[in-house]
């Protein structure tokens, strides 16, 4: 299938030496000069049904002038967006009004700088609420490169850096880019009590028409009244990059960095190919995740390419780690690292948590992160808060958190700038974050993609949030890919660290096999005891 972009449905391109080897290059409009957004709040029966509604992979979606036929196909190549943070705000996104990509170590100011283009000219007559944004992320390492560009990188002048050591993106990343935000045509914003339909184009009469076919579709109760929580799709097998016995030969290998060189930390990742019964319902699954997870952030990126002629996979998962939200000159972010299984009685939970705080390998494995995170802070903040430790309950795992607060000088303007700055934290990575990238490299036989990379959010103004894409996996018809690592440092024990990842797959693993329902008894327990202790400060919305 080959699809040309429809109306209003814009890709942007990274600009300067990115531009001219973009394969859809002549294809490719420019990056919008100017979007019109109109917003609606929805009564309660369309904003009960609206959720459902919009993600549904069947519903014929207007995307304009859209020459393709077949819509079955058609509406599953949408892209579509969904972004839930621990307080409940909630949004859904279906279709591309604008879309921001670059590749390589510019790639931050790239986007940067073609969203400031697009939005300098926004007219909003809506609630910020509501307020366009633009969602996406980035991939770990800036030599990340979509398959599709590096296709044609071999007729084209490569002029840039990054181009010559990128790595062509492997399954299941087909697709990905190393940067890519969208703004949807249409989202659905649920925060507090209320619910608001956002429609976006390039000119106001397509906005507010779009804002009222969309109104109208969401009142038809034809649509299912509740968000569907589906059932898990059952699993046919199971796929490792890495054995235990290469998994011990790895943690090994780099604790010997670790004494040997001026390695102090590193965090080595694994990955689980699941082979699926049927195909995953991505939204149905990320709605088990919330009523077991409510803690974390629930995020869901199909940024499919318009004019490509595949689609790309879905990246879902629930992370329970914030990377930096910007409001205003107001940032928070966070450490968490250190990681225990919950215990079977209130005891055995306390106990794991006490190992935590009292244990001189985790404490080392925390601060390590939290004072990278203060280190690249303190540059850019007038003043800058840490918190005492707190213990990060999950159904499934506990985690050291320490909170972090900071107000900004006037340096720092854009949540991307602090996004560049943070990532990866030790938490993800390593220390010194060269070095550990090397040995990740070197060590783990697959593609990081976009898993432990930032994914969210930000705004015309420069304010927006974004998590830390763990507990992720991509989904590509009937298989998903996991993927979940483990902090080292010099004393690590390799088979713990191999339980420790094996907890970190759960998430997202206990939600494709149909077996797990069994056991809701002691899932619902462990839920009712998932509170965070110490509280919890609310979200930016
Ligand atoms: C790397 C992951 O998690 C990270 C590593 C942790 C650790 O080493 O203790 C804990 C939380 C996360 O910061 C993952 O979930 O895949």
């Amino acid at each position: 299938m080959n699809r040309t972009p429809g109306e209003g449905e814009l890709a942007g391109t990274a600009p300067s030496h990115d531009r001219d080897r973009d394969h859809d290059h002549d294809r490719t409009p420019p990056i919008p000069s100017s979007l019109c957004s109109r917003s609606r709040e929805l009564t309660d029966a369309a904003a009960d049904i609206s959720f459902g509604a919009l993600l549904d992979a069947d519903i014929d979606i207007d995307i304009g002038t859209d020459t393709d036929t077949d819509t079955a196909t058609h509406t599953r190549h949408e892209p579509r967006i969904q972004w839930a943070t621990p307080d409940g705000l909630e949004i859904v996104g279906r279709g591309v009004a604008a879309r921001f990509t670059a590749t390589g170590p510019t790639r931050f100011d790239d986007v940067r700088e073609q969203a400031a283009r697009t939005f300098e000219a926004l007219e909003y007559d809506g609630p910020a609420v509501a307020r366009p944004r633009a969602f996406g992320g980035l991939s770990f390492h800036d030599s990340f490169e979509s398959s599709a560009n590096t296709a044609t990188d071999s007729d084209t002048d490569r002029e840039s850096d990054s181009a010559t050591d990128a790595t062509p993106t492997t399954a299941p990343w087909h697709g990905f880019t190393a940067a890519s935000f969208v703004v949807p045509q249409v989202l659905v914003v649920r925060s507090d009590e209320t619910t608001w339909l956002t429609a976006v184009s390039l000119d106001a009469d397509t906005a507010t028409q779009r804002l009222d076919d969309w109104h109208d579709r969401l009142a038809d109760s034809s649509f299912p009244a509740m968000r569907s929580s589906g059932s898990p799709p059952g699993v046919t097998d199971t796929e490792r990059t890495t054995s235990r016995a290469a998994w011990v030969e790895q943690v090994e290998d780099a604790i010997e960095r670790i004494e040997t060189t001026t390695l102090r930390k590193v965090v080595l990742a694994q990955s689980l190919s699941v082979g699926l019964d049927a195909e995953i319902d991505v939204p149905a699954t990320l709605e088990r995740l919330r009523r077991r997870y409510p803690n974390c952030y629930r995020f869901l990126i199909d940024h499919s390419h318009a004019g490509s002629h595949d689609a790309s996979g879905t990246f879902f998962g629930a992370p329970p780690e914030r990377l930096v939200s910007k409001r205003g000159e107001h940032v928070e972010t966070e450490a968490l690292a250190g990681s225990a299984p919950r215990g079977e009685t209130p005891e055995a939970d306390e106990e794991f948590a006490d190992q935590l705080r009292d244990c001189e390998k985790v404490q080392h494995e925390h601060v390590l992160v939290a004072e990278a995170i203060r280190d690249q802070l303190t540059p850019v903040t007038s003043s800058l808060t840490t918190d005492d430790q707190q213990i990060r309950r999950l159904a499934t795992i506990q985690h050291i958190r320490t909170p972090i607060e900071a107000t900004l000088d006037d340096e720092v303007t854009h949540v991307l700038e602090l996004v560049e700055a943070l990532h990866p934290t030790p938490a993800v990575g390593g220390m010194p974050p060269d070095q550990a990238w090397e040995t990740i490299h070197e060590t783990e036989p697959f593609d990081r993609g976009w898993y432990a990379a930032p994914i969210g959010w930000f705004d015309g103004n420069g304010d927006g949030e974004f998590a830390v894409a763990l507990r992720s996996g991509v989904a590509t018809d009937e298989r998903v890919t996991l993927f979940a690592g483990s902090g080292l440092v010099a004393d690590s024990d390799p088979h713990d660290e191999w339980d420790e990842v094996q907890l970190k797959f759960r998430p997202i693993l206990d939600e494709l096999r149909p077996e797990k329902a069994s056991s809701d008894q002691s899932e619902t327990q462990l839920d009712s005891a998932a509170t965070e202790t110490g509280g919890e400060r609310p979200y930016p919305r």
